[in-house]
């Protein structure tokens, strides 16, 4: 306990700092003015002399007006606080343990950490024998009651007082509002208070002890008496007891704190049902220096749910972006699974037949009922066949599609390999068969051609074993079946050994799931804006479903198949084409269904953002590691390029073949890439950027292709994308600037040295190899060290001028502003010769 100021004494007794002075100098005390200070027991005296006083006082004046709103404040509330040792103290307490016992008072009590609970539950108890009555006569009792007890109360009322008046205080200086929420605790104790003496003065009691409180505790009773002064009291008891009691505090802590990482003071306060204050405040003592505002890493929110004594655990949040993770939860989903068709993808060298074969067996094992459909170039279709569907994905055949047809190979269940057998493997077949065997897909060979004079199917199986594809007759595992795609040989053979492999592996799906898939292409329509088509690999697409698609959203607004019709839904292994993408997706990009159009819109957004900020990561920004490259950069010549195409996957791979062209000193800039016919916008950016214009597969717009002509735009149109790449490679290859290498041409030996007055030294010698040319540039050379490096004044063979002297002969020469010739120095001539570029 503290000392205590003698103007808060006088406060207390409600009298005033002079009498209270008066008295402390009469009693020998140290003091000066109402801000001196005394100690515990000079404070006891104090209370004890000037209490009394003021007690006979009160008792007076309630004697006067027993039912007004008399000084009941003042000793209503000290027994509150008291232990007794006398009866009249006893019942004194009985009616007022109520107040310390109830609501708000009780937690208040246990966090001030005075004796007054445990007294007050043997007062409780001696309370409810005495009854109600008892405690109203008890307290009218009292009123009138002299002082005595309060001498030894006023310890105890001191003591739980000083308690609470320091939390108090703490509480109004760090929040103003938590004082008045402690004030509206102090009047929900006089409230209860109040409820219970209700019919004997309980309202004035109530009120008192607000009152008391004011008296008491803090200004901010102060202010808002102040503020409420026109009103009478009983008003104010009225909103008191309405007051909305704040309860936050004694909420219970949660069992278990679950958070996330930079969440601030306020954000725990919410969890916890804890003031914000009390949580900076609690960071405070465990050493961690924050505001309500400022984020809280994980160790800092575990320590303070250590602190609090509850479990902190981290809230595991959900990233919809990553699009990939449910692919593989669909993936992972096996119940309800059904046989699905195969997935197959054709592969081969050019010109082996790829095409024929599927457009040979489109459209002759169409699904029934659709017969006559118009055949839609929509990069994969579906057969039927024994009444079993087969997928076929219809990817490019060219080595330039090589990354394509990695990312397709994933979707590939079988791979058929198509080898003419008139032309045997080839560099794409040992590509195709790498590619098959990296994505572990099993190959069925198909030998093509066979009704061509030249073929030798035998030869290509020979060829084959070299590359792990040994036919079963020959003690191998490969199917191999021999086919004419142009006559339809066989074809069916070659249905049923697909259908057999598939039975080997038995392809599962189920569609009972969302949706998961891929996409095999897409493309800007003029019409129906972007459109995917999709391979379903899991679970069933339905329109309307809200779908994710690479780094595009959407609904799937409509949905057709290879033939155009349209359907409703869609199950494994079905290749489809979908509208209603906010954007168009890239080959080999993957798909999943949400369950609601936000979320995907909230998925797909952020992955375009993600992308956005990768590809800008990816910039070149100059660093200390690669500004030599740069530099070396600086010098270098680029071609700019604008590659359009019929569809998204040509885009990409003639995009990444030009990327892929390797020509020291120049590079390709590709500046715009898009699908669709080239437009004048396209011829617009080539003129400004002096970029060239591929078109695979489109045709430039009679407009852009007059705005071309004018502006000498150069358009290059390609059915064949080998030769868009050698086009491109060429003219790389021509801008840049001759390479020259020297090269020595011939060794003069000096032999002898005449000195004429007009023309200098005169060299006399013998070339020992190669031969001298007038116009060569020359070194001389002494003891091995070049001495001079020009050109030739003149070059003669006895008297006359010659352009050349070869090896074995001697010759005459002299050397351009340069005289200091020894014998035995050797000149070495030499050209630059262009080297060309590689
Ligand atoms: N005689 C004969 N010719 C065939 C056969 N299959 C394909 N051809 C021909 O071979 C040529 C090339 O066939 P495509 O189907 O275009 O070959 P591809 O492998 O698709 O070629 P790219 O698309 O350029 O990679 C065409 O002229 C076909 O008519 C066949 O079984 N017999």
């Amino acid at each position: 306990m503290g000392k205590e100021r003698i103007y808060e004494l006088a406060k207390e007794l409600k009298v005033e700092s002079k009498d209270v002075l008066d008295v402390a100098k009469k009693k020998g005390m140290s003091v000066k003015n109402h801000m001196s200070s005394v100690d515990e027991q000079q404070a006891k005296e104090l209370r004890s002399a000037l209490g009394s006083k003021k007690a006979q006082t009160t008792s007076t004046t309630n004697n006067h007006s027993n039912n007004t709103h008399s000084q009941h404040p003042v000793r209503s509330h000290e027994p509150a606080k008291s232990s007794t040792t006398s009866s009249q103290t006893n019942g004194h307490s009985n009616q007022t343990r109520p107040h310390s016992n109830n609501g708000q008072q009780r937690p208040q009590n246990r966090s001030n950490g005075n004796n007054n609970n445990h007294r007050s539950d043997g007062q409780q108890r001696r309370n409810s024998q005495s009854g109600n009555g008892q405690v109203n006569n008890n307290h009218r009792r009292d009123n009138s009651t002299s002082t005595k007890p309060s001498t030894t109360n006023n310890n105890n009322h001191r003591f739980s007082n000083n308690g609470s008046q320091r939390a108090n205080d703490q509480r109004t200086n760090n929040n103003d509002r938590r004082g008045q929420n402690n004030n509206s605790r102090n009047n929900a104790g006089s409230n209860n208070a109040g409820h219970q003496h209700n019919n004997s003065n309980g309202g004035r009691f109530g009120g008192s002890l607000k009152n008391n409180n004011n008296s008491k505790y803090n200004r901010n009773n102060n202010r808002f008496n102040k503020k409420n002064k026109k009103k009478n009291k009983n008003q104010r008891i009225r909103e008191t007891n309405n007051k909305p009691v704040a309860v936050r505090k004694d909420r219970p802590l949660p069992e278990t704190l679950i958070y996330s990482v930079g969440m601030n003071a306020q954000d725990l306060g919410k969890i916890l049902h804890r003031e914000p204050a009390e949580i900076v405040k609690k960071l405070f003592m465990l050493g961690v220096m924050v505001n309500q505002n400022q984020s809280l890493d994980k160790d800092t929110i575990e320590i303070l749910a250590a602190d609090y004594g509850i479990e902190a655990q981290e809230k595991v949040e959900v990233d919809v972006a990553d699009i990939d993770k449910f692919f593989d939860e669909e993936e992972k989903n096996t119940d309800h699974l059904v046989s699905r068709p195969p997935v197959v993808t054709v592969m081969g060298h050019v010109d082996h037949g790829k095409t024929t074969l599927l457009d040979k067996l489109r459209h002759t094992h169409v699904t029934e009922g659709e017969a006559g459909g118009i055949t839609q170039a929509i990069g994969a279709y579906q057969v039927k066949y024994n009444d079993k569907e087969i997928t076929f994905l219809d990817t490019p055949g060219h080595a330039a599609f090589t990354e394509m047809r990695a990312r397709g190979a994933n979707i590939t269940d079988i791979t058929v390999l198509v080898v003419a057998a008139d032309d045997g493997v080839m560099p794409q077949t040992v590509e195709a068969i790498n590619h098959a065997k990296a994505a572990g897909t099993p190959i069925i060979v198909a030998v093509n051609k066979i009704d061509k004079p030249g073929a030798n199917p035998s030869h290509v199986t020979e060829q084959l074993t070299e590359y792990g594809l040994i036919p079963e007759d020959w003690g191998g595992d490969t199917i191999f079946v021999e086919i004419s795609a142009k006559f339809g040989k066989n074809l069916d053979e070659l249905l049923d050994m697909i259908l057999l492999q598939a039975e080997v592996m038995e392809l599962k799906a189920n569609p009972d799931q969302h949706a998961a898939g891929s996409v095999v292409e897409a493309r800007l329509d003029k019409g129906k804006g972007s459109v995917a088509t999709l391979l379903v690999q899991h679970g069933t697409l339905h329109v309307g479903d809200p779908i994710v698609v690479g780094n595009t959203y959407g609904r799937v607004r409509t949905m057709t198949n290879e033939r155009g019709r349209r359907i409703k839904e869609a199950t494994p292994s079905t290749p489809i084409e979908i509208t209603g993408l906010s954007d168009v997706p890239e080959a080999g990009d993957r798909f999943i269904v949400f369950e609601d159009e936000k979320t995907a819109r909230a998925a797909g957004e952020e992955r375009a953002k993600r992308a956005l900020v990768a590809e800008r990561a990816n910039t070149n920004h100059v660093t200390l590691d690669n500004l030599f490259d740069s530099l070396k950069e600086g010098e270098m010549k680029s071609v700019p390029v604008i590659i359009k195409a019929d569809v998204q996957g040509s885009v990409e791979a003639l995009a990444q073949s030009l990327k892929k062209i390797k020509v020291d000193g120049v590079k390709v800039d590709i500046i715009h890439t898009a699908v669709g016919a080239i437009n004048e916008s396209d011829v617009t950016l080539a003129e400004a950027s002096n970029a060239i214009i591929i078109g695979f597969n489109v045709r430039p717009t009679p407009q852009a292709k007059s705005q071309a002509d004018s502006g000498s735009v150069d358009i290059r149109l390609h059915r064949v994308i080998y030769n868009a790449i050698d086009e491109v490679e060429s003219a790389m290859k021509g801008m840049l600037e001759p390479v020259y290498e020297e090269q020595v041409t011939g060794e003069v030996e000096v032999r002898e040295l005449y000195k004429a007055s007009k023309v200098g030294t005169i060299v006399g010698g013998m070339v020992t190899s190669g031969a001298i040319t007038r116009d060569a540039s020359i070194r001389l050379i002494r003891d091995g060290v070049v001495v001079y490096e020009g050109k030739l004044g003149s070059l003669k063979r006895f008297k006359d001028d010659v352009k050349e002297v070869k090896q074995g002969y001697e010759l005459g020469l002299t050397i351009e502003n340069f005289n200091d010739v020894k014998v035995n120095d050797v000149i070495e001539s030499y050209i630059m010769k262009e080297v060309p570029v590689k």
